[in-house]
């Protein structure tokens, strides 16, 4: 049996060898291989961080001692150290290993949130609770360099270097710096992180001096403790002045992080520590595995199928992101004021071919959205159109930069949002089911949804034309549908089928419009009258959308978007408003976090499928006729 499969839990390490722990390692890394190969996965940041991953397992005792990762998508070799190696192969299918920590798998498991720069805040607010408490524990958080160049990270930075009680806290930080987000970390954090990762190596002379003294009868703390203070003299000499000891942090490092002996020393060193403690780790992102380290545009950071041998990605076909990445180069060339935002996404957001024609008007912020929204606001006072490109989901976190910087002052800012609706394979905190119910509160706010990549190119034209207010363009994870053409057109509202009587109203939101045509193609053949429509914009309400409610017996809502607060609830609100008593019934997406499965079987397990929705449909005709009511107005899923 391989070594990795009998490991019960992180106690089993501490009993293996220098020799035991590098076979481990290459089982770990063979095993992780050989999982993403098939479905894809966090490969890169895993491989990355197998050694950091041991020692901080070896060294601290983990139910007891907290281990936090920041993000979490480098959380692979953690489960696999604690007791899920065995079930391994099920990561990333539905009701197998989320590809995150969660709590349900293990008590080893604490943070499942995967929106970045989160850890060091858990950890302030662990490391403050044991320490109240009295409790005789350490908190461990690992956090990347990228995740490092987000605004929480510095928050709780600010906290946990606070004087005082932070001497009683046992708070160690792992700074996995492998350099990269995606791509290379930006910003002058990067650049004082590179410095110190370059620096004078004055740890391997160091510790040279402390493997003489290993063993050395009477060398204990003590003697290293004299080291470590001559290290401070030989480090200031030596090193920049470290970037987290003017916040009165103490740091350790730069170690190297696929070292493991020395790895363990650093975290021995941070565990004896009574405050605050930073060990700066170097690492390589897809480490050990040459197709990932020769990976020239992100290492692997989260490949989908690929070829063991050769590395070679199983194709991917056309996704929505390449329509958007092809329309803003072209918008490019004609408008000289538009600018692209990245928070260090550049390729996954699609604005790396407009960069390429357009390196000056780029600009990457980091892992940092609200900086990316208000830097947006302040780029429209400049004169600028911005072009803010992130995933819906990581918008959640800038929801009051967009309100108060750049709707308050009417900027004109366009946010593309890209995994908009259930994303699916990386579970409850990446799908893109809150946008369309947050922002219908920013006043003046335009908000477009496009059924397909015609549409794309056009609402975003659309978007780019408004210069008085923010503008908002979101789309699904995946590839787009064929375009669909309107049959006719009302106000600004696409009428995509008119068929039969004025029965039902069906409104597709986005992408959610094909669906909706394919429901009124099984409605036909049950004799219902139907007409689908695209609003397009959804955000505001068009009165045309309530003139056509208004004509006809039922309204049926159909959102890729949580269902409270969302583009069904609000139109709604508005026909109420005018006084339409047309009955409206709200699909969209249950109100709940969602376990992680393919895009396609969330889909058709919460009802957003055509089969599900035309039955749907035909049971509230069926009410309506019988009593004229089609019962209370329903919102698919528990709110
Ligand atoms: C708020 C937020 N924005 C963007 C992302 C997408 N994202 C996931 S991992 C990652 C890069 C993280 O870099 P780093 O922290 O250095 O970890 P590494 O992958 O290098 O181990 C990004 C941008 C995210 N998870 N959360
Ligand atoms: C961890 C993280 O936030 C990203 O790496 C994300 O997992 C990528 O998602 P896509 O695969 O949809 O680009
Ligand atoms: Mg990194």
């Amino acid at each position: 049996m391989p070594l990795l499969d009998s490991l019960t839990g992180p106690g089993d390490l501490r009993a293996l060898s220098p020799e035991e722990l590098r076979e481990l390692a290459a089982e770990i890394r063979d095993r992780l291989v050989s999982t993403c190969s098939p479905r894809g996965g966090h490969l890169g940041p895993n491989l990355g961080v197998v050694e950091l991953t041991l020692a901080v397992h070896r060294v601290f005792d983990s139910p007891h001692d907290k281990v936090v990762w920041d993000t979490g998508h480098q959380a692979y070799v953690h489960k696999m150290v604690t007791g899920r190696a065995k079930e391994f192969d099920t990561l990333r299918t539905e009701g197998g290993l989320s590809g995150y920590p969660s709590q349900r798998e293990s008590e080893h498991d604490l943070v499942e949130n995967s929106h970045a720069s989160t850890a060091l805040s858990y950890a302030d607010g662990l490391a403050k609770a044991y320490s109240v408490q009295g409790e005789d524990r350490h908190v461990v958080a690992v956090i990347g360099d990228g995740a490092l160049t987000g605004g929480m990270a510095w928050e709780a930075l600010n906290n946990i270097a606070s004087v005082g009680a932070a001497e009683r806290r046992r708070l160690v930080i792992v700074v996995n710096d492998n350099g990269r987000s995606y791509t290379p970390t930006v910003g002058g954090l990067a650049e004082a992180l590179t410095t110190l990762r370059t620096s004078p190596r004055y740890e391997p002379m160091l510790d040279a001096v402390k493997r003489r003294l290993h063993g050395v009868p009477g060398v204990g703390p003590a003697v290293y403790d004299a080291l470590h203070a001559m290290k401070k003299g030989v480090k200031d000499a030596l090193a920049p002045q470290g970037l987290f000891e003017d916040l009165g942090l103490k740091y350790v490092g730069p170690i190297d992080g696929h070292d493991l002996a020395a790895t363990e020393q650093a975290l021995l060193q941070a565990k004896r520590f009574e405050g605050p403690v930073i060990v700066h780790a170097i690492t390589r992102k897809g480490q050990g595995y040459d197709a990932a380290e020769r990976h020239e545009a992100d290492q692997f950071h989260s490949p989908g199928p690929f070829d063991v041998t050769t590395g070679r990605e199983a194709t991917k076909g056309l996704i929505w992101t390449d329509l958007f990445a092809d329309e803003m180069v072209a918008v490019g060339a004609e408008r000289t004021d538009v600018v692209g935002i990245t928070a260090a996404m550049l390729h996954p957001v699609g604005l790396h071919l407009f960069a390429e024609r357009y390196p000056d008007r780029v600009f990457d912020v980091g892992i940092a959205e609200q900086h990316a929204a208000t830097s947006a606001a302040g780029l429209a006072m400049g004169g600028l159109h911005p072009v803010v490109a992130v995933y819906a989901t990581f918008l959640n976190r800038a929801l009051d930069q967009v309100l108060m910087d750049c709707a308050l002052h009417r900027c004109g800012v366009t946010f593309v949002l890209d995994r908009a609706g259930v994303t699916g394979d990386d579970g409850a905190s990446h799908n893109g089911m809150w946008d369309l119910s947050l922002l219908q509160v920013v006043p003046g706010l335009r908000l477009a949804a496009p059924r397909d990549g015609a549409r794309l190119r056009e609402l975003l034209r659309e978007a780019l034309d408004v210069s008085d207010a923010p503008t908002v363009v979101r789309f699904p994870k995946g590839p787009p549908p064929a375009d669909l053409e309107a049959v006719d057109r009302v106000g600004d509202v696409d009428v995509l089928v008119r068929q039969g009587a004025r029965d039902v109203l069906l409104v597709g939101v986005g992408a959610m419009a094909t669906t909706c045509v394919e429901v009124a193609d099984r409605l036909a053949a049950q004799g219902i009258g139907v007409t689908v429509v695209d609003p397009r914009w959804v955000k505001p309400v068009s009165p045309d959308l309530v003139g056509l409610a208004a004509e006809h017996r039922l309204v049926v809502s159909v959102e890729d978007n949580g269902v409270v607060g969302g583009c069904g609830s609000v139109l709604l609100q508005t026909l109420n408003a005018a006084g339409v008593t047309t009955p409206v019934r709200l699909h969209g997406v249950p109100q709940e976090f969602l376990d992680h499965a393919k895009r396609a079987a969330i889909l058709e397990r919460i009802g957003l499928t055509p089969q599900a929705l035309a039955r749907d449909v035909v049971e509230a005709m069926a009410a309506l006729s019988a009593t004229d009511d089609p019962g209370p107005v329903r919102s698919v899923g528990r709110a």
